[in-house]
């Protein structure tokens, strides 16, 4: 890890981290080295405690603490990056990876056709299509898929920006932003105009593909700040999303099926800890080297060896700039609300 070399202590805050990528995001880390310090940023205390003390009672010399976040409401967001400014003064990893996606049916018919047609590998690594969504609107009367994964992250970057990096060219001042995205990111489900996807039928993905958007446009302008901003697919891996597809009896019942796709398809990594993957290695790289239009891939050989595959992404510097106006825009207009009650 480049700030390790450094005195101070390495700090890596992780959203999402109580279960899932997430959780296996944080043994890695601490497999990799206990003297990272770990904040746990997780909307419930008890499963946030829960997994703090898992961790404490695996790496018994671990520095592990938990500071409560929901990506769902702008004022939790606020009260967790003032608390996290409270307590370090620099931030060196910022993984961005709570998440959630509301399933309420698979397309059968329109796998079976997948599954006779040229299209079948891809429709296994993207998933495109096959899923029937629906959303909600938060208490902050956003769309609730959008705010979750996309927007309360972003506020969280600006909250912490005075944590992160430094305009000292020391390249222990770096920080690196992890945004967990998804290969099933695709433009045609994204549109300026509905930036929310309050139109659309695919919220999960237009989320993750704004996501490959704004982590472009904040290289754009953070990268002078020594702030580096990647995006990452951990492939298609078991947790509590996929188990709200099909359940977890059927996900382990076609396991052995799902090993041996990976021969066409690397990108079924099955467990956590092989779909944290691509978020530990880019946390030992030197980020001025990485490519800001490369999504970093977790992805598995048959006999379950996990490795990082590149994917280019095509994404305009523009189209990253004129995301974060309007994302922008839309706190504004939150914060003009909250100081109106
Ligand atoms: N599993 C997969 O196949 C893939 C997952 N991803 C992405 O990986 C990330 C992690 O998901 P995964 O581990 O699979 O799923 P899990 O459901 O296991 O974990 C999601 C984590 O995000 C947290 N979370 C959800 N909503 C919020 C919120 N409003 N505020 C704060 N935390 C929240 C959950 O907390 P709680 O436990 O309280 O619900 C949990 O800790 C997500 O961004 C997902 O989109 C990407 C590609 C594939
Ligand atoms: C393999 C089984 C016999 C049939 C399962 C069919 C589908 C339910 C899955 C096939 C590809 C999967 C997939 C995802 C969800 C479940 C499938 C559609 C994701 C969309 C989950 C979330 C992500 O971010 C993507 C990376 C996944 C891509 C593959």
């Amino acid at each position: 890890m480049n700030a390790m070399a450094n005195s101070r202590r390495t700090v890596a805050v992780i959203t999402g981290a109580n279960a899932g990528i997430g959780y296996a995001l944080a043994e890695r880390l601490l497999k990799k080295s206990s003297k990272i310090h770990l904040c746990l940023a997780c909307r419930n205390k008890a499963r946030a405690e829960e997994a703090a003390d898992k961790l404490k009672q695996k790496f018994p010399d671990a520095d592990v603490d938990i500071v409560l976040l929901d990506t769902s409401s702008v004022a939790s967001v606020h009260r967790a990056a003032a608390e996290l400014r409270n307590r370090y003064d620099h931030i060196d990893y910022l993984y961005l990876n709570a998440g959630m996606m509301k399933v309420t049916g698979v397309d059968w018919g329109y796998f079976w056709r997948g599954l006779f047609s040229s299209r079948v590998f891809y429709m296994f690594a993207t998933g495109e299509g096959l899923l029937v969504h629906e959303d909600e609107v938060t208490d902050d009367g956003l769309q609730g898929v959008f705010e979750t994964n996309l927007f309360g992250h972003y506020v969280l970057v600006k909250e912490l920006e005075d944590r992160l990096g430094s305009s000292a060219s020391d390249r222990y001042n770096r920080s690196q932003l992890i945004w967990t995205s998804s290969s099933n990111a695709t433009r045609k489900n994204f549109s300026m105009e509905d930036l929310q996807h309050e139109h659309g039928k695919d919220p999960y993905s237009s989320s993750k593909f704004a996501m490959d958007i704004l982590s472009v446009g904040l290289n754009d302008s953070m990268n002078k700040r020594n702030v580096y901003s990647h995006v990452v697919c951990p492939g298609l891996v078991m947790t509590n999303l996929t188990y709200g597809i099909l359940p977890a009896w059927f996900w382990t019942l076609i396991m052995p099926f799902i090993c041996l796709l990976r021969i066409f398809v690397p990108g079924m990594t099955y467990s956590a800890p092989n779909g944290a993957e691509a978020l530990v290695w880019l946390s030992t790289q030197d980020p001025v080297s990485l490519d800001p239009q490369v999504k970093y891939q977790s992805f598995c050989g048959v006999t379950g060896h996990s490795y990082v595959n590149q994917e280019k992404m095509s994404i305009g510097v523009d189209e990253g700039q004129e995301l974060i106006k309007k994302l922008d825009e839309i706190d504004e207009s939150l914060q003009k609300k909250c100081s109106k009650n």
